[in-house]
């Protein structure tokens, strides 16, 4: 298997050299030569694995053995061990149509946990092998930085940076990241918006010699391992639905931003995994409900909302998403890329909007209807949802057909995001391992959204 950009400029790279990459050379993103196809009876045959046992068989298709098998599996075992759920990523039934799929049983309590503790042993791994440095730098809305911290805290080889938006992650966010005092952590608390900070680290990893100099390495989903990893747990959740003898047709619901999520879910269907619909759950910053439901992606103004991880309004992965519905024709992303930059939208025909509409379904909520849901899903099945878990329920709602079944994800667990919790009345008691945080120094720099300021403060750090 081999690895190229989306953009077309980059030679066709292995495994572990595609992770170390992190975002393409050309500025595009990278992606598989080909989608390996499971059959059926493969599907059979993996239906009934375990989380890490599936892990395996997924990354079999990709990693050219480029990684012995034993090693593999040392890293899942250990990647896996943190986790609160022996599934890691459990069902639950909530109705007849209803299945809520469970992300938030690792260390920080949210989805991003289920890719990057595993991407925290791979880079520690890599060094170790290849005695090389690994230098991280991430953007993060809140989840993806706390749980990149807490996959290489205190590990040898490895330091990383991470910005997030100042005073626009919640509470807890913040101590999960700016509470650990290892030295080979660096936080810096932009002030700017998450898009500001993403666009940031992408122009630093597009200096190739910043890059090459700095060791720069990439946790975000523009890294190609971040998307399978969390592909792993579609077919896992679409295993655990118990079908009797007129099985129904199996939908997800996914609440998105960068649209790493759902690109994984989109990757598993091309697979081969029967997923009926991948609906795209946003809030008020719908730049991909819009494009699914009128051709034209435009990024808008940014809002804050009670989902702040889902405030985003440029989704790195959509990238992907084109290259594959352009045919795999990486000139016509380039072209599409261009006009996004030079005139601030894509827009497509009528004609392949269709298309779009047979990959894809959407909906964005309002804040207020997020707020009704966690209420009203708390009195009639006592399951507490967190924000951005019932934008997912909210676009179940709206786009589950009859006799559907629908897997929602819940990608956080509600104690994250306590600012919205309050708001509909209901209290809830903390997990022991967020409350103690709230006792604990914070370690950040607090920062202009200033390029030359934050460069020079990471140059400092990586050479410290
Ligand atoms: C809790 C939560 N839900 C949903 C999302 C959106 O996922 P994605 O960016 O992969 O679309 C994020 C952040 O990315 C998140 O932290
Ligand atoms: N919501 C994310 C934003 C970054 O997404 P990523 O999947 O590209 O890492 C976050 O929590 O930081």
């Amino acid at each position: 298997m081999k690895y190229i950009s989306t953009r077309g400029h980059v030679a066709p790279q292995g495994f572990i050299d595609t992770v170390l990459m992190g975002l393409a050379d050309d500025g595009g993103l990278m992606i598989p030569e080909k989608i390996p196809h499971v059959s059926a009876a493969t599907l059979k045959e993996w239906s009934t694995l375990s989380y890490k046992e599936l892990f395996l068989q997924v990354f079999s298709l990709y990693t050219n053995e480029e990684i012995p098998k034993e090693d593999l599996k040392e890293m899942v075992d250990k990647s896996y061990a943190s986790f609160r759920s022996p599934e890691v990523t459990p069902v639950k039934q909530l109705n007849d149509s209803l299945y809520i799929l469970e992300l938030f049983h690792g260390p920080t309590f949210a989805f991003k946990d289920v890719a990057l503790q595993f991407m925290g042993e791979f880079y520690s791994y890599v060094s170790k092998k290849q005695n090389k440095i690994i230098h991280i730098l991430g953007a993060t809305s809140g989840d993806t930085g706390a749980a990149a911290i807490q996959g290489v805290r205190g590990k040898e080889g490895i330091k990383i940076c991470i910005l997030h938006p100042h005073e626009k992650v919640s509470k807890v966010q913040e101590l999960q990241m700016t509470t650990v005092d290892d030295k080979n952590v660096l936080n810096l608390s932009v002030k700017g918006n998450f898009d500001d900070c993403q666009k940031l680290i992408k122009e630093q990893f597009a200096d190739l010699d910043f890059k090459s100099k700095h060791n720069l390495r990439a946790i975000n989903s523009i890294n190609f391992v971040r998307i399978l990893a969390q592909s792993v747990y579609y077919f896992y959740a679409y295993f655990q639905i118990e079908q009797g003898d007129q099985p129904k047709k199996v939908n997800v619901s996914v609440p998105s931003g960068n649209f790493g999520n759902i690109f994984s879910g989109f990757l598993a269907k091309m697979m081969g995994l029967p997923i009926h619909k991948l609906i795209i759950a946003t809030n008020e910053n719908n730049i991909l409900e819009r494009f699914v439901k009128s051709g034209e992606y435009k990024p808008g103004e940014f809002r804050s909302t009670h989902s702040p991880s889902m405030d985003i309004q440029v989704a790195s992965n959509f990238e992907r998403y084109l290259y594959y519905f352009l045919g795999q024709d990486a000139e016509k992303v380039s072209a599409y890329m261009n006009s996004l930059q030079n005139d601030g939208e894509i827009v497509i025909s009528a004609e392949d909007l269709v298309r779009v509409q047979n990959d894809f379904e959407a909906h964005g909520a309002s804040n207020e209807q997020g707020l009704q849901l966690i209420s009203t899903y708390k009195a009639e099945y006592d399951y507490l949802l967190d924000p951005h878990t019932a934008c997912g329920v909210a676009a179940y709602e709206e786009c589950n057909g009859e006799d559907e079944i629908c897997i929602s994800f819940a990608t956080a667990h509600p104690a994250k995001f306590n600012e919205a919790i309050e708001q509909c009345d209901i209290e809830q008691k903390f997990p022991a391992e967020i409350e103690q945080l709230f006792a604990k120094l914070q370690h950040q720099l607090v920062i202009d959204h200033n390029k030359e300021e934050i460069v020079k403060e990471l140059v400092a750090f990586y050479e410290q």
